[in-house]
């Protein structure tokens, strides 16, 4: 056979096996079946893509799913176990003060030196000056015209007076509500220390057990550890978190960089985080306002939570004075109640401010976050 044969024959049969090579396996008719779901989130994936977000792991709505791949995301507690289990705490670090008062209302005689030692328990626990002479003297004109010294009747009257100084009828309720073409804006302020990044982390959690899709937004740019903290709270219940990667970066760009991932996303809500390192009111009131010029430019901001350590007193006091007047808050989030018998501060901040204490932190753990209730407070200091 002549050569040429053999080398057409050769051409031939390379070109077959590159052809079946080059093609891969065949795959079944209609494609593969995937394992992820449409709105799965992304494995690793930087959130939604948005200028300056950070590496969020999907929308609060992914919560609680289980995901094959990336991170873990955590089912937040639910708000049935959370508020039975926090009930309990509050009872047992303010009861020190509800008893104390019940002791010495169940003495056979009150006289002046007894309502002396109530006032004198009431001061201690942080109600305030005022708030003191004013349930003393309420209490001192009830048991006297009831002509009563049985406990259950003046512990009745007591719990009645303490209500009405935590006042029930104010309005505690969150602003956490999409409005109709944005996301709720929420803006939480305090000086450093007091649990800001926790109370907005913790928060985070309650609005995703409740199904809101969230938006966190770190606008404490003063050191990068804080957006860090953020994140790893976000990450936890799959929640995005907008930073910048600059520290010292403008803390109004990020909160309005946030707002804006918001409102692209459709999201429930986006809860801001701020610094509280300020050195005078000037200051203070400058990077507020400004926070909240600009992030009003994209939507309005419903509700500005000022974050106060329950264990720092009349320091507290002072700290909330200056915030209200460099900024208009809405809420307190009393904070770290857990580690104070100091209750009465509940009463002082309100009549102080004229803002009702909506949040109240009872510990360190990720669900330890309740909303405020008149009445459960004042059960849990005389149970
Ligand atoms: N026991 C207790 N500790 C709390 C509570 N809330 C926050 N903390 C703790 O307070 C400390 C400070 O909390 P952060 O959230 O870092 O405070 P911050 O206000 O953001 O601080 P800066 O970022 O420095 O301004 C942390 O150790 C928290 O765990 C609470 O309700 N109870």
């Amino acid at each position: 056979m002549p050569v040429y044969v053999y080398v057409i024959v050769a051409v031939v049969i390379l070109a077959l096996l590159g052809f079946v090579l080059l093609r891969g396996p065949k795959a079944p008719p209609g494609g593969y079946e995937s394992t992820r779901d449409a709105d799965d989130p992304i494995p690793g994936g930087s959130g939604d893509g948005e200028p300056g977000a950070g590496s969020g792991t999907g929308s609060g709505t992914d919560a609680g799913t289980a995901v094959d791949e990336g991170p873990r995301i955590e089912r937040p507690e639910s708000v049935n176990t959370r508020m039975a289990r926090l009930r309990g705490r509050l009872a047992k670090s303010s009861s020190v003060f509800g008893r104390g008062l019940l002791a010495l209302l169940s003495r056979d005689r009150i006289d002046q030196d007894v309502w002396d030692e109530i006032e004198e328990t009431l001061l201690l626990a942080d109600l305030g000056s005022e708030a003191s002479m004013d349930l003393v003297e309420a209490l001192q004109q009830r048991v006297k015209v009831e002509g009563t010294s049985d406990p259950a009747r003046v512990k009745a009257m007591l719990r009645e007076e303490l209500l009405k100084l935590v006042d029930p009828a104010m309005d505690r309720s969150l602003a956490v509500d999409r409005k109709e073409i944005a996301p709720a804006v929420v803006l939480v302020v305090g000086v450093n220390g007091v649990g800001k990044t926790t109370t907005v982390g913790k928060l985070a959690r309650v609005l995703v057990a409740e199904d809101k899709d969230v938006v966190l937004g770190a606008a404490d740019t003063f050191r990068a550890a804080a957006a860090d903290q953020l994140q790893t709270w976000g990450n936890r219940v799959g929640v995005v978190t907008v930073r910048s990667e600059n520290e010292g970066a403008d803390p109004a760009s990020v909160a309005f960089d946030a707002v804006q991932a918001g409102i692209e996303g459709e999201s429930d809500v986006v809860l801001l985080d701020t610094a509280g390192r300020l050195q005078n009111k000037a200051g203070l009131m400058d990077q507020l306002g400004k926070i909240k010029r600009v992030v009003s430019k994209a939507a309005e901001v419903d509700e500005v939570l000022l974050v106060i350590d329950a264990t720092t007193g009349q320091n507290g006091m002072v700290q909330a004075k200056v915030f209200s007047e460099a900024v208009d808050v809405t809420g307190i989030v009393l904070t770290k109640l857990d580690g104070t018998a100091k209750g009465g501060i509940v009463v002082a901040i309100q009549r102080a401010l004229g803002v009702p204490v909506k949040l109240i932190g009872l510990g360190e753990g990720p669900d330890d976050l309740a909303p405020f209730d008149a009445e459960q407070f004042v059960d849990a200091l005389l149970d």
